[in-house]
């Protein structure tokens, strides 16, 4: 028998022990959890448009690649190929204060999430990357979810360098590779479409956007 000090329901068939080190999410029901990794960049939050839009302000005068014409995950790449100067000032954008703070959320992204975490036995954190400047991003990725998803989803907040040391049954992420130490995750990796990646024909599956058929991939996966 669990002894439930102090408890809120969240959600059907959840409860939520909350202490002061850490919160434990119980099933009250028979099935397993599904446990769901949504990225951040690309997933819920617009950074392609977002740096095209802050990259031609700041450089005006500089050649620029139109959101159709990107092709591979890394913008500094692309950029620098463009012209060798301009992989510096790629960078500068995103490593720049409230760049990640400023990113609109893509369609339906927010709800989705906000759907999921309401889901029986399902469990969603938002798996996400920061980048090696240490100045503001991981800051305004926590900002961010607070912002648009209340002070609660803090707690569903993973930043990580190597995704394969998270475990989970899907992930949501729109790096075609998504590489670390671990060389079989436990993970699923649904390709998000993204500019970047929209022509590859990948072994993942693809979710087309927040409109696609996203319950449908998770039930999939539902035992
Ligand atoms: C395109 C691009 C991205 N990054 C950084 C920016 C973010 O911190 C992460 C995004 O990773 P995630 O898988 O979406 O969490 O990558 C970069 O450093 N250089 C780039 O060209
Ligand atoms: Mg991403």
């Amino acid at each position: 028998m669990i002894l439930f000090s102090t408890t809120r329901l969240l959600g059907r068939g959840k409860t939520l022990l909350r202490d002061p080190v850490r919160r434990i999410s119980v099933n009250m029901s028979s099935g397993k959890r599904l446990r769901v990794l949504v990225d951040m960049d690309g997933v819920l939050a617009d950074f392609e448009g977002g740096f095209l839009k802050k990259y031609r302000a700041k450089y005006p005068e500089d050649p620029f690649i139109s959101l159709q014409d990107r092709r591979g995950f890394w913008v500094s790449t692309q950029y620098g190929q463009l012209r060798s100067d301009l992989c510096e000032k790629a960078i500068s954008i995103w490593e720049s204060k409230d760049f990640f703070m400023e990113l609109e959320p893509l369609p339906g992204g927010l709800e989705a999430v906000r759907e999921m975490a309401q889901m029986e036995n399902t469990d969603v954190f938002i798996c996400t990357s920061p980048i090696n400047h240490i100045q503001h991003c991981p800051y305004e990725k926590y900002a961010w979810v607070e912002q648009h998803l209340g002070q609660g989803f803090l707690e569903q907040v993973i930043l990580t360098r190597d995704k394969t040391v998270i475990s989970g049954d899907i992930l949501i992420d729109d790096k075609p590779d998504i590489l670390g130490v671990d060389p079989d995750p436990t993970w699923e990796h649904i390709l998000f479409t993204a500019c970047h990646n929209k022509h590859l024909s990948p072994p993942q599956k693809r979710l087309l956007s927040w409109a696609d058929d996203w319950r449908a991939i998770l039930n999939s996966r539902r035992q």
